[in-house]
């Protein structure tokens, strides 16, 4: 997988650029999704680079995204892992893990299986109703900030309250609240869920753009857990609002899981949920939880799965895997969908031409809510949706691993094999592809009308247009966002019309490129705070490279060099789950057993002292193995100084 002479060999072009360690990473620091168009209109619909240590393929060509993502999809079953390292018993990431988004193998086919039925065509007509209570109070609140046209508000504020608002009612059949103050609540460790979602992807895109995220790739597998937890405590607050976001989010999701058992027991229903120790959060975030006297609704998300079997161990889903989906849920489906519809009216405030067509089939449908089977009705509206998706997809990028020990092959346009080894890295470059001068007429312009003309989509190859992926792993949530966003721009265009605001006009619409592609809006982040980051993740980086150079000749391999980064990041979790914090030195208070602590450095001395290369190799490597030792710590000092 990463021998440089066999991928030379397996008839993907390399982009330009390569530098040792770092590979081509450095390009991509203005923005993946950019750069990905960029080398796909240069080198053709596939070709690889290397994301420091990790071969990735990325695809634009819709006949091989198809292979992947459909053909071949048994051998393309999973997504990477953010983190390598898959064995942690952190309770935090176990949390994580566990969500449909980034589950693997057999679980995630439970999964899917048990949450299908949330977004099948009968469930999602019954949505409509609910899709249209929202989206009337969305209309009030447009209402009152814009108060008659005459002041400026933030739309996307009120759309991702609106999103927020839908996946409480539709997948828990609970009420969340999305007004009060965020900050005072988060001061307060007061529940509140927007508050939560936001820390979640902020700390997805870590900091300044998808940059940083980057520089883990260089980093020995071993180590990326720990420098990760190093990372999100270093960076000013970043470890505090995504604690605060996980105990929201968690906490709010066992409440209702609770109750939703209870029900269930009391309706005579069997219930196979297997109860775990994972709760961490202290117990403000139950007790001043507002959710904690809501009662979910029979059928929803939480009631399905806590009948659910997981497939690989034949068992119930334990109280994590269950409430995980909440975290998964809530993330997925608020932002996503509120990103898609503030594109939308932005494209729609810069093309009076489009807005015009759009408010003339909307009047001509009438000013009543519409109904489920109403929304066909609207095909212009549908159209501009799709045109905005297209532009601007929320999911920018989306990826797939060899899982297939034996690899996969795909087969080019000319039918020459791809070889692709185990654990290779694919990614669909949507953005590149929705823009692409090969599919699309005038790629850049905003044109609904290419959605409706029969003959252009006719000719237009079908895996093109890929803003909800593709395959048995494509969004489960596709047709409840289309159903959603369409009910709600069908219900703002039938009052409003919206224009953009002045500081707006001189400038081109700015993104925000992490996890997902978002609007920028008019705040901007203090570049003080975005070099303070960049540095710091440089410095982890740096000393975490010299690491390995510095403790491998004395422990003779890479395998004692793994089993010390292991050891270390056991203790961390320890410590971790006791609720302390290993930076700010509160490993005495947690409870955890310093006997743990020291048994794991000794088991560590035990397997440096017993290697019989440790003489030798640092005789033969002379002074080397002590300058990166020194290295290491140095950068490591630098960085704490620093945070
Ligand atoms: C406009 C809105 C949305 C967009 C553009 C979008 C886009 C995507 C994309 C591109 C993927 C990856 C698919 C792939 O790899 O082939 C995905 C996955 C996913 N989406 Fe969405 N999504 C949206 C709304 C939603 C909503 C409303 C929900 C939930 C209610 C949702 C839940 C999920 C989940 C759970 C996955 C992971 C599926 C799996 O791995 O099995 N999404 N989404």
């Amino acid at each position: 997988l990463r021998l440089r002479t066999r991928w030379q060999l397996r008839g993907f072009p390399c982009m330009p650029g390569y530098v040792p360690v770092f590979g081509q990473v450095l390009a991509l620091r203005k923005g993946i999704h950019t750069q990905y168009e960029r080398w796909a209109r240069q080198y053709g619909g596939a070709f690889y680079f290397w994301m420091g240590k990790n071969p990735v393929v990325v695809l634009t060509d819709p006949d091989l995204i198809r292979q992947v993502a459909v053909k071949h999809f048994a051998r393309f079953h999973d997504r990477p892992s953010f983190v390598s390292v898959p064995s942690s018993n952190n309770k935090r990431m176990v949390a994580i893990r566990s969500g449909l988004l980034v589950s693997r193998g057999g679980y995630w086919g439970s999964l899917r299986a048990a949450m299908n039925p949330l977004f099948h065509t009968a469930a999602l007509a019954s949505y409509v109703p609910t899709f249209n209570e929202s989206a009337s109070r969305l209309v009030e609140r447009v209402e009152e900030a814009g108060k008659g046209g005459e002041q400026p508000f933030d739309v996307h504020a009120l759309l991702g309250r609106m999103t927020m608002e839908v996946i409480g009612r539709t997948a828990f059949g609970v009420d969340f609240i999305t007004g009060g103050c965020e900050e005072e609540d988060q001061a307060a460790g007061r529940p509140n869920l927007v508050a939560a979602v936001k820390a979640i992807f902020a700390a997805g895109a870590f900091a300044p753009g998808f940059g940083i995220g980057l520089l883990f790739r260089l980093l020995p597998a071993c180590a990326e857990p720990l420098v990760f937890n190093i990372f999100f405590r270093a960076v000013g607050g970043l470890a505090k609002r995504l604690e605060y976001a996980r105990s929201t989010v968690m906490s709010t999701a066992d409440l209702l899981m609770q109750r939703a058992k209870r029900q269930a027991l009391a309706r005579g229903e069997a219930v196979t949920m297997v109860e775990t120790d994972w709760r961490w959060w202290p117990d403000t975030f139950t007790e001043n939880n507002p959710y904690k006297d809501a009662v979910p609704a029979a059928g929803s998300v939480l009631d399905m799965l806590l009948r659910a079997i997981n497939k690989e161990t034949g068992h119930g889903l334990t109280d994590v895997q269950i409430a995980s989906q909440a975290n998964t849920l809530i993330a997925a489906g608020y932002e996503t969908s509120a990103n898609a519809l503030a594109f939308a009216v932005y494209c729609l405030a810069t093309h009076p031409e489009a807005e015009a067509r759009l408010v003339a089939e909307i009047n001509a449908c009438g000013a009543q809510e519409p109904s489920a089977a109403d929304l066909h009705r609207f095909p212009y509206a549908e159209a501009c949706l799709n045109e905005a998706l297209r532009l601007y997809p929320p999911a920018h990028v989306t990826n797939r691993e060899v899982t297939a020990v034996d690899g996969a092959t795909l087969a080019a346009a000319d039918g020459t094999p791809l070889h692709l080894p185990h654990g290779t890295w694919v990614h669909f470059a949507i953005w590149a592809l929705h823009r692409s001068e090969q599919h699309w007429r005038q790629p850049l312009a905003y044109r609904p009308e290419r959605f409706l003309d029969e003959e252009e989509v006719a000719a237009r190859h079908p895996t093109a247009f890929i803003p909800f992926g593709l395959g048995p792993r494509m969004c489960i949530g596709f047709r409840f966002a289309q159903q959603e966003t369409l009910v709600a721009l069908i219900r703002l265009y039938q009052r409003f019309t919206l224009r953009l605001a002045d500081r707006q006009q001189q400038q081109p619409l700015p993104l925000r490129v992490g996890i997902t592609l978002s609007p920028g809006g008019a705040k901007r982040r203090c570049r003080h705070h975005e070099m303070k980051s960049f540095l710091l993740c440089a410095l982890f980086a740096a000393a975490m490279i010299f690491a390995p150079v510095g403790v491998c000749p004395y422990v003779d391999g890479a395998v004692i060099h793994w089993s010390f980064w292991q050891q270390v990041n056991n203790v961390w979790d320890a410590v971790e789950n006791a609720g302390g914090s290993v930076l700010s030195g509160e490993i005495c208070d947690t409870g955890v057993d310093v006997g743990d602590v020291v048994e794991a450095a000794a088991d560590v001395a035990d397997a440096l002292d017993g290697r019989p290369g440790l003489t030798s190799a640092a005789g033969r490597h002379g002074t080397t193995p002590a300058l990166a030792a020194v290295l290491t710590l140095a950068f490591l000092i630098a960085a704490a100084l620093l945070a």
